[in-house]
């Protein structure tokens, strides 16, 4: 479906992406792509989708749809004529377009100017003219971006409604971890341009973490326990991998008996990608 292979782009002679190798991307995976910010994310779709010039090979579908940061649509025209305008059809002849308008509940919108929208109106407006063109390729670049906890949660419940036992082939730029949870199977990790990892979630959960981990609320007083060991975390917490379920429960009892809050995981993206990072080499 998509195959990247030795990929340099430069902005002058700034070197903003270098993967080295081969990046397979197969029909109906959905891959979460997450870095630092300027990791060379946003530069990957760009490059994907011919928007800016690289050296090496892509081979890809004919089509790629893509929901970009920002769009810059005219402000003067109504959300309507611009979907009609962008999409080469009529509202009252297309079903199709009328059923995605009616999924988003977007249909008070259509008369509106896009100055008038809010943040998260604006991206469905997007979304929908996305989704319209059923490409075999999506590539959604921080579709959440700008918007508050709540439109968030609403759009990313409404994708995934949409996607739920559809056949699609996703590639998703986000700094949210819980929207890669909810959506992807497969991780593709960059740092400072270069590729760290790429595989299923659970193969890099099993390689950078172990069998499980324990997340405990808290650093200011360092624990030590009897099994596992402590990994990369988050700012304020703690935590440990352990290498099968004895070292888990052994673990779980200590922190049960010194009264600790915790949580157990054995997906946890945000700790694949921190221990990935801590363990890259420069490329
Ligand atoms: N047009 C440009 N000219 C020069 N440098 C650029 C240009 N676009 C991006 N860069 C630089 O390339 C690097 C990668 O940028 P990119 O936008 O791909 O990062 P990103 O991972 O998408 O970041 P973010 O999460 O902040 O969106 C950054 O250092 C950025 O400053």
């Amino acid at each position: 479906m998509l195959k990247i292979k030795n990929l340099q782009v430069k902005y002058k002679d700034f070197t903003a992406l270098n993967i080295h190798g081969e990046i397979n991307i197969k029909e109906n995976e959905i891959i979460g792509i997450i870095g630092a910010n300027g990791a060379g994310k946003s530069t990957l779709i760009k490059a994907l989708t011919n928007q800016v010039a690289y050296m090496g090979q892509i081979e890809k579908p004919k089509s790629i749809a893509v929901h970009l940061q920002e769009n810059p649509y005219p402000n003067i025209l109504t959300c309507q004529t611009i979907m009609e305008g962008l999409l080469k059809t009529k509202l009252k002849k297309d079903e199709k377009l009328r059923g995605l308008i009616e999924f988003f509940s977007f249909q008070s919108m259509l008369k509106k100017k896009v100055t008038q929208l809010s943040g998260g109106q604006k991206q469905r407006l997007t979304l929908i003219m996305v989704l319209y063109q059923d490409a075999p390729l999506t590539c959604f670049d921080e579709m959440t971006a700008g918007l508050d906890f709540e439109a968030r949660s609403r759009l990313m419940e409404k994708i995934q409604e949409w996607y739920s036992g559809k056949d699609a082939t996703l590639l998703l730029v986000t700094h949210y971890f819980d929207e890669i949870e909810k959506l992807a199977n497969k991780l593709l990790i960059i740092d400072k341009g270069c590729l760290v990892d790429f595989g299923g979630t659970g193969e890099l959960f099993k390689k950078y973490i172990g069998y499980s981990t324990v997340i405990v609320e808290g650093d200011e007083e360092k624990l030590a326990l009897p099994t596992g060991i402590q990994i990369v975390s988050d700012k304020g917490k703690q935590a440990f991998s352990f290498a099968n379920k004895m070292e888990e429960q052994e673990g779980i009892k200590e922190l049960a008996s010194l009264g600790k809050k915790f949580s157990i995981s054995n997906d946890n993206i945000e700790l694949i990608y921190l221990n990935a990072i801590s363990q890259s080499k420069k490329c």
